[in-house]
């Protein structure tokens, strides 16, 4: 897992490194920037392409110098630098920099507090302003040259965090900050990058690797975690010679009303699909058709109205409860008599969880280990509204751990929290996936893992690599717009034996 830092941190690991590797700063500011440069170079390879650098007279600033005089050195002829004197401090980085570019041909400009902004005819723009050391929202000739940037509509790449946003905590509404088409960030993505807030400042963004202790970063303990494909592929069990389909465990999925049989289907596909032994699908009488046409694997369970389905909770390995069950009164009692009968983890999805919301104190009784799927909506009905995702993301640790339970918080970069304090950003996934009936997809693979005895914040990181990495799969290569439900279950062997190959 790649650690996650807030910006205090993250100035602790560049000091540490600093005395510990050791390096001088400004040698470590050098390495920044040619990974910067290592990065930017392949992206736009045309050296007789007019760029200007705006350069603020922090570290930020330093790292935008540096990289203009690398970019001379690999023979990018039409290099501006314009150097934002708004504060009477900068840094001594900042000034090394300064005084090794000006032994280069690059153009320096300076523009003085209140003074106009010079016309700008580059194509591409460097934001080199203000980086992680931003402390509060940008204000005058700041918000001013930000506005004029973003107002010339040109191909902006921000140095490490776009100027004017904030890298981790609230992020104000309608910020003032630069509007990057790329940004290219040291060593992490920044944890606001992963959040719903990020989407009108940050297009894409690429980390680059710039040598911070990792023995450092990984004695700070974050409580916040990007999964990389290959802790995934530490965790993923290989299925052995002589297993049977006991081995790997049987699901039931209690799910559908006559009307939302499809959610039902494609759950019990789902869990099928992702390595349940058996999977059984406990549905209304008038699904059975559908169940048995659709899906000859699995097995029924049939539900009377006014009459409670006859279940044998010891069969199970694990149940998941909720894809397109309806929220009547028939529901909640099923929903009553699940928990109430059932001790090992349950999956808890779509209208379970609005049960849940409905009637909160069945939210204490639920199996310590049991796995909330809630989106946006659902999420803020179990536990309040909020106004942003970095308050969603301090609610979804700190509910993890009180109720014992693991908490997937759907969206891009959707994130698992686990009752030991921890919040796992997923790197995988893609627009084309925004399709209903994904989230039952996801249900059935997270519980075709519980059943295949991953514990459960595994089989919750894992169930949301997977589903995202199956999507990628199908729509990247493919440039496909959409991509079905129905399509990505049955790419789910293919990516699972990918990532055990
Ligand atoms: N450390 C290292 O070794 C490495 C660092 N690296 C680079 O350093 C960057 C961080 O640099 P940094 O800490 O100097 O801060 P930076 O973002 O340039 O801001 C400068 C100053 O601006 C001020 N300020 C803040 N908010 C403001 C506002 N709203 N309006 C006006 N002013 C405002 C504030 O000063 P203050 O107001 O507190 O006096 C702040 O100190 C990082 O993003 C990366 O690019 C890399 O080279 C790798 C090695
Ligand atoms: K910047």
């Amino acid at each position: 897992m790649l650690p996650l830092l807030i910006s205090e941190q993250i100035r602790e690991g560049d000091a540490y490194t600093i005395a510990n590797e050791p390096i001088s700063s400004v040698n470590l500011m050098e390495r920044a920037s040619r990974a910067f440069v290592g990065w930017f170079v392949n992206r736009f390879p045309d050296k007789n392409e007019p760029i200007t650098f705006y350069c603020g007279t922090g570290n930020n600033g330093g790292d935008g110098l540096a990289i203009a005089r690398i970019l001379c050195d690999h023979h990018y002829n039409k290099l501006n630098v314009v150097i934002a004197r708004f504060s009477e401090k900068s840094s001594d980085d900042f000034k090394a920099n300064y005084e090794r570019l000006k032994q280069t041909c690059v153009t320096i400009k300076e523009l003085e507090k209140g003074t106009q902004i010079p016309e700008d005819n580059s194509r591409v723009i460097i934001d080199a302003l203000l980086g992680s050391g931003l402390n509060k929202p940008l204000a005058g000739d700041y918000a001013r040259l930000v506005n004029f940037i973003n107002d010339l509509d040109k191909t902006v790449v921000a140095v490490d965090v776009p100027t004017g946003f904030f890298s981790d905590g609230e992020v104000p509404q309608n910020a003032i900050a630069i509007k990057a088409g790329l940004v290219i960030t040291f060593q992490q993505p920044k944890i606001n990058f992963l959040l719903p807030e990020s989407a009108p400042y940050v297009d894409c963004w690429e980390a680059v690797n710039i040598g911070i202790s990792e023995k450092f970063v990984h004695s700070l303990n974050s409580p916040y975690q990007f999964v990389e494909e290959k802790d995934i592929r530490q965790i993923l069990k290989p299925r052995h010679h002589f297993s049977n389909k006991g081995t790997y465990g049987h699901v039931l999925l209690i799910a559908g009303q006559e009307k939302t049989m499809g959610a039902a289907l494609l759950s019990s596909s789902a869990a099928a699909h992702a390595g349940a032994g058996l999977t059984t699908a406990c549905i209304p009488e008038s699904g059975l058709t559908a169940l048995n046409s659709y899906l000859p694997e699995v097995m029924a369970i049939t539900r009377r109205e006014n009459t409670m389905p006859q279940i044998e909770w010891d069969k199970f390995s694990t149940i998941a409860v909720g894809p397109g069950l309806g929220k009547d009164g028939e529901a909640l009692a099923l929903l009553k008599t699940i928990i109430k009968n059932y001790k090992k983890p349950l999956v808890i999805d779509a209208d379970a969880l609005n049960l849940l919301a409905e009637n909160k104190e069945l939210l204490t009784m639920l199996p310590a280990g049991s796995i909330l799927t809630p989106h946006m909506k659902e999420f803020d009905r179990l536990f309040g509204t909020h106004s942003n995702w970095w308050q969603r993301l301090q609610t979804s640790i700190v509910k993890a751990k009180e109720l014992n339970l693991c908490i997937i918080l759907k969206n891009d970069y959707t994130i698992t929290a686990t009752p030991a304090g921890k919040a796992y950003f997923n790197s995988t996934g893609n627009p084309a996936m925004a399709s209903g009936g994904m989230g039952d997809v996801l249900t059935g693979i997270v519980a075709a893992l519980l059943a295949q005895k991953y514990k459960p914040a595994d089989a919750c990181i894992m169930a949301v690599y997977i589903h995202g990495k199956a999507g990628d799969e199908l729509a990247l290569p493919n440039r496909m717009n959409v991509v079905l439900p129905g399509k990505l279950i049955t790419q789910l062997p293919v990516t699972m034996a990918k990532l055990k190959a």
